[in-house]
């Protein structure tokens, strides 16, 4: 048994991010996350004692529950709340929600009956983990954590590890870029993926700006995207688009 987990939220909404854009995806948001990306823009505290759920999807009728949470009564919180056959999937994010394998390794086998199954928001660092749940996943969203973005060393090696596991599934990587992006990171970028399998899809995300951070100019964006072609032959430049429509 895992003990239950510490939730931030719980809503249906259409995937904002990557490559499944407009998909009606259930997201789980657990708390807590090993990184300290400057950008993020859900940073939380990793043990809230309470979480919200969206009743009506778009409504922000949240209800406000207990944390922890077992997994079981998540389970049972989805079927009651959400008509999962309309989804394409149930996404896990967070915080980074590999750093709760044995919650999830209990929790996935109950949840059933979405389109394709469950899709893992990952910022690619914990491959050991990514390994032991390689199973009840689907599809893996990876990050790549470029330093000029999140002002933290980019985890090269871990990084490639990391993708070397997911490239078993479905996968494809997203990089947030800044002003600060250069091309030499995006060469390193499309290297790695090329060194694991050049097929694997790399989206651009330019960063939403906020909290000090500034979004990269168009022009060097087009740049971006040009240095990654060069070396791969799938790279979509795909802003927060969420944000635009003021979804969750
Ligand atoms: C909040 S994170 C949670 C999953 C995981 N920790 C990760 O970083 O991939 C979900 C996604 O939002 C992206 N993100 C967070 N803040 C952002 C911002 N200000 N602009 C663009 N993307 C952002 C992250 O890079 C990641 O792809
Ligand atoms: N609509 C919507 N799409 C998303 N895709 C990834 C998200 C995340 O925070 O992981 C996210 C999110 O927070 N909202
Ligand atoms: S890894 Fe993801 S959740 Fe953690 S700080 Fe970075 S963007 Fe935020
Ligand atoms: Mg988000």
């Amino acid at each position: 048994m895992s003990g239950g987990v510490h939730l931030q939220e719980v809503f249906s909404s259409v995937q904002g991010e990557g490559p499944l854009v407009g998909c009606r995806h259930i997201f789980i948001r657990l708390a807590g996350c090993n990184l300290k990306c400057v950008y993020c823009d859900t940073p939380v505290e990793p043990f809230p004692p309470l979480w919200r759920l969206e009743k009506n999807p778009g409504r922000r009728d949240f209800i406000t529950l207990n944390n922890p949470v077992e997994a079981a009564s998540l389970a049972a919180v989805l079927s009651d709340h959400y008509q999962l056959n309309l989804h394409h999937a149930v996404s896990l994010t967070g915080g980074e929600p590999l750093l709760h394998t044995p919650f999830l390794k209990q929790l996935l086998p109950l949840i059933g009956g979405t389109r394709a199954g469950i899709l893992l928001e990952t910022n690619g660092t914990l491959p050991d983990q990514l390994a032991s749940l390689l199973d009840s996943l689907d599809i893996i969203s990876m990050d790549i954590k470029l330093a000029s973005a999140t002002g933290q060393p980019t985890p090269w090696a871990v990084h490639k590890k990391f993708l070397a596991v997911a490239a078993q599934k479905q996968v494809y990587v997203k990089v947030v870029i800044s002003e600060h992006t250069t091309e030499s990171e995006i060469e390193q970028t499309g290297r790695l993926i090329e060194s694991i399998n050049p097929q694997i899809e790399l989206i651009l995300q330019p960063v939403s700006a906020g909290g000090g951070v500034v979004a990269p100019a168009v022009d060097k964006v087009l740049r971006l995207q040009e240095c990654a072609l060069k070396i791969l032959p799938g790279v979509r430049v795909i802003p927060q688009t969420h944000l635009m429509m003021g979804q969750l």
